[in-house]
């Protein structure tokens, strides 16, 4: 199901708007039209899934604020349509759009103010007094909601009392109380130390798993999007210039843009082993004769050869020498040749735990599933291969024709004794990635208390209605 749904939205602030959108449309630059006014959003699509959390990255100005506050209502498309299930937040009554603020959607901003003289538990209660919700019941609620957020304890504690990590949960159980269905969070961690971040951000994966929430997360913050996202929308200048998952805009970026973008991007905490894993070189069923083996491997060139057993659950590797000196011997199997000293991983393991059993590995790092089935292979190159970022190329010294997929019934790559694949060239150093010019870096942020005054401003306009 589709929670949110933006369909071709504009968004210019200035003197002659509408005037602008036609420009853009007729294929005008943001520069172009500048004098009309400034064009934040142009032209944007996507759709949010239920429970989805979707994550709109950018750097500063690129039009992310403007996006989300659309979402809520707070602003209106000059164009376009935002829907809320059924709901055009661009069309909607001023009385519809409050009731979808009580009920569908809130938000949660980098800075807001609590109210200074009030206890946790009343400012997580807040929105529901504003909506007239008897006292009780909003204090059960906000009690429920400082418990999912580790507030559990501090009811009784003035805003004063809390660090800042703290008051940011309160921020985020307030919305919680509000229960509604969508949670729009700008830059919501951004003012956090990083260790309090990194907490925040996994509780919120937590909270989001348990009560299936829609999140839309904005972020000018890489790892942050890659950690959160199910899918990531790239902004630049106004437009999205690619939504995927992490493991799509890190494998394959849209633009050279993307690309510097995601340079940084501690690839081998984003991508896992079904990101990177190839088919299986030479497979061998553990009934199989050397000789069969023998042919197999030589046929492929590989030194080494995986054995399974009839439902492909993994039973180690049979070396070359082995299984031609058994094939000389007449002996009719390979399970006895079997080394079961394989090292094994699962589809969701993160790359950086795949070094250090790579490294001990005489053969590829096996990837296999909750039944010990063989689904692929991570040959050590592959591993740093997937570090450098794809603008990088890479000299391509090995044949491209070379004897690969060649298996007992299936697919093959070539390795050496050492589980790298033959042709295997060393990376060039990591250097000569553009980093980004100075200017495009995200601005410094301030938690200036004007900052603060704006959030509570905002939380107060969105909670009561108003649109700009
Ligand atoms: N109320 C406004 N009036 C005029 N221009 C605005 C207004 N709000 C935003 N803009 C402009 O729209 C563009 C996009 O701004 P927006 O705040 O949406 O970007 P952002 O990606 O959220 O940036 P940041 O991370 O710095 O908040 C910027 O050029 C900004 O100056």
């Amino acid at each position: 199901m589709t929670a949110i749904r933006v369909e071709n939205v504009y968004k210019v602030f200035g003197r002659r708007p509408q005037e602008a959108v036609r420009k853009l449309r007729a294929g005008a630059t943001r520069d172009e039209v500048k004098s009309l006014g400034t064009a934040a959003v142009i032209d944007t699509s996507f759709e949010v899934a239920d429970g989805e959390i979707f994550v709109v990255m950018g750097l500063s100005g690129s039009g992310k604020s403007t996006l989300i506050r659309m979402l809520n209502g707070l602003w209106r498309p000059t164009s376009g349509r935002v829907l809320l299930g059924d709901d055009d937040l661009a069309t909607v009554s001023a009385s519809r759009l409050r009731a979808l603020r009580r009920t569908t959607v809130s938000m949660v901003f980098q800075h807001f103010a609590l109210l200074p003289h009030r206890t946790v538990l009343d400012n997580a209660a807040y929105p529901l007094e504003i909506q007239g919700v008897g006292k009780e019941e909003r204090r059960e609620r906000a009690r429920a909601a400082l418990e999912l957020t580790g507030l559990g304890g501090w009811e009784d504690s003035l805003p004063g009392q809390l660090s800042g990590g703290m008051r940011q949960r309160v921020g985020l159980a307030r919305a919680l109380t509000a229960d509604t269905d969508i949670l729009l969070m700008d830059e919501a961690f951004s003012a956090l130390d990083p260790l309090i971040r990194r907490e925040m951000q996994e509780q919120l994966v937590e909270i989001q798993q348990k009560l299936g929430k829609t999140i839309v997360f904005i972020t000018h913050d890489l790892n942050e999007a890659m950690y959160l996202g199910d899918r990531i929308a790239v902004m630049r200048s106004g437009r999205i210039v690619q939504i995927g998952t992490a493991e799509e805009i890190l494998t394959a970026p849209a633009d050279d843009y993307v690309a510097q973008f995601v340079a940084d991007v501690d690839r081998t905490r984003v991508l896992t082993a079904s990101s990177v894993m190839l088919r299986p070189g030479v497979v061998l069923p553990a009934a199989a004769g050397p000789r069969r083996a023998a042919r197999a491997m030589r046929e492929a060139q590989a030194a080494a050869a995986f054995v399974v057993d009839r439902d492909r659950v993994l039973l180690g590797f049979v070396r070359d020498s082995d299984v031609v000196d058994a094939a000389r011997a007449g002996i009719p199997r390979l399970d006895g040749l079997v080394q079961t000293d394989v090292a094994t991983v699962d589809e969701d393991t993160p790359l950086s735990e795949i070094f250090a059993p790579s490294a001990e590995s005489l053969v590829p790092v096996a990837v296999t599933d909750d039944h010990g089935r063989l689904l692929g292979v991570v040959p050590r190159v592959t591993l740093l291969e997937a570090m450098v970022p794809p603008e990088i190329d890479l000299p391509d010294d090995t044949p491209a024709d070379g004897p690969v997929e060649t298996v007992v019934g299936a697919g093959a790559t070539t390795v050496n004794g050492n589980g790298v694949p033959d042709g295997y060239e060393p990376l060039p150093p990591d250097d000569g990635v553009p980093g980004l010019a100075p200017d495009e870096l995200p601005a410094a942020r301030t938690a200036a208390s004007a900052a603060e005054v704006a959030a509570a401003a905002e939380f107060d306009a969105t909670t009561e209605g108003g649109t700009r």
